[in-house]
């Protein structure tokens, strides 16, 4: 941040939000604005720990800030209750899509599990009919607003159920209607990723990309999971994957820090599989001490790529400019970082190759020249 006027926490948020940023993981049901949960709630009976939204807002923060990923999750079920019929799910989307654009990403992936939407009486193709509904209409009003966006869904299996096969059979229906890939998501320990080796497979024949949260709650194993039966493309967070990492004293002729990767760091960095590290999210589930210290530093140093998100903006009072700002203030990266990061998000994304081509080019380069 070269620039005579002192750097604050604030121009550097500020400046961080004006550039044009790649969002790869992010979940619908994890980013609602609290004033929307509390309206739909006061519509259709769902009881919250409290009805107004500041208050509602603080509540998530500090309810998902508990040390385990199971325990964060259970402030989904607040965002979940009043996501049950069309309108409110079309209404989340567009609503997510705009705070998207107006915090300056111009792709961004979100993710959600359509199992999660029917206690209202939809069909699993009602929810993505309902939220694609909401992605094109979020589009249309933030070109219109002048900050334009592209979007794409993640269709998401909850690992504990027994529905992944169905949910891919599902996202295959409305590829070309705005699904891009498939994930899965939930409880990580005791769900391995090739419990659901028979929707990877189906999906792979069909030449539909993946992505799996791994290596959050859970270490080594599960991304090598991940990666070798179930064929993800990206891994939802891979923070663990530093377990694999021995760092020794000092640094290399570039200032690089001395390192020794096993086999399986060795083929992540090799390979350039793309983690979509989550920051805050992180230190709340206990995956991460600090911003400060997260691994995510490392991995860049050492040659990974790594894409910078912000899993829950809800659940973490955050946003994709604010994760990067905390990098910035916090862990000592520099503007070319951010660039670098939003250009690996870019390439590691679901997008057709031509389309990753012309942002970048048209839209990314030029703004961080
Ligand atoms: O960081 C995470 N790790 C694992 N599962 C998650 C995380 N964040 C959210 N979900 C889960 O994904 C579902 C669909 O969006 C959410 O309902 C939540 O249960
Ligand atoms: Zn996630």
């Amino acid at each position: 941040m070269s620039e005579t006027t002192p750097t604050t926490p604030q121009t550097t948020l500020e400046r961080v939000r004006a550039l044009p940023k790649v969002s790869l993981h992010d979940h619908l049901d994890g980013g609602l604005r609290p004033a929307t949960i509390v309206e739909i709630a006061s519509a259709n009976g769902h009881r919250l720990p409290t009805s107004d939204p500041e208050e509602l807002r603080a509540w998530f923060r500090d309810a998902a800030d508990s040390g385990t990923l199971v325990r964060y999750l259970e402030t989904f079920d607040h965002t979940i209750a009043v996501m049950q019929d069309a309108e409110s799910l079309a209404r989340v989307a567009t609503e997510a899509v705009l705070d998207l654009a107006a915090d300056g990403v111009v792709y961004g992936e979100l993710r959600y599990a359509p199992e999660q939407h029917l206690q209202g009486g939809l069909s699993l193709d009602e929810v993505v009919e309902a939220v694609e509904e909401g992605m094109r209409r979020g589009e249309q009003q933030a070109a219109a607003a002048g900050t334009p966006i592209r979007v794409g869904t993640l269709v998401t299996a909850m690992r504990h159920a027994d529905r992944g096969l169905e949910i891919a059979e599902l996202a295959l229906r409305h590829r070309d209607a705005g699904v891009v890939g498939f994930d899965i998501a939930g409880a990580e320990i005791g769900f391995a990723p090739s419990d659901h080796l028979a929707a990877f497979d189906r999906l792979h024949a069909e030449n539909f990309p993946v992505t799996i949260h791994a290596g959050e709650a859970f270490g080594l194993p599960s991304i090598a999971d991940a990666l070798h039966p179930c064929g993800a493309e990206r891994i939802g967070h891979g923070v663990r994957i530093v377990e694999d990492v021995s760092v020794h004293e000092g640094h290399d002729e570039h200032g690089l820090p001395n390192a020794t990767l096993g086999r399986l760091a060795t083929w992540v960095r090799d390979r350039g599989i793309v983690l979509e590290l989550c920051p805050s999210s992180n230190v709340q589930t206990g995956a991460a001490t600090s911003v400060a210290e997260h691994p995510i530093t490392l991995l860049k140093d050492l040659g990974f790529s790594i894409s910078v998100n912000t899993d829950n903006r809800l659940m973490s009072g955050t946003s994709l400019s604010r994760e990067f700002a905390l990098l910035v203030e916090e862990a000592g990266w520099n503007l070319a970082d951010v660039e670098r990061a939003t250009i690996t998000a870019l390439s590691g994304s679901f997008l057709p190759f031509p389309d990753r081509v012309a942002l970048a080019s048209a839209v990314i380069r030029p703004a961080f020249a």
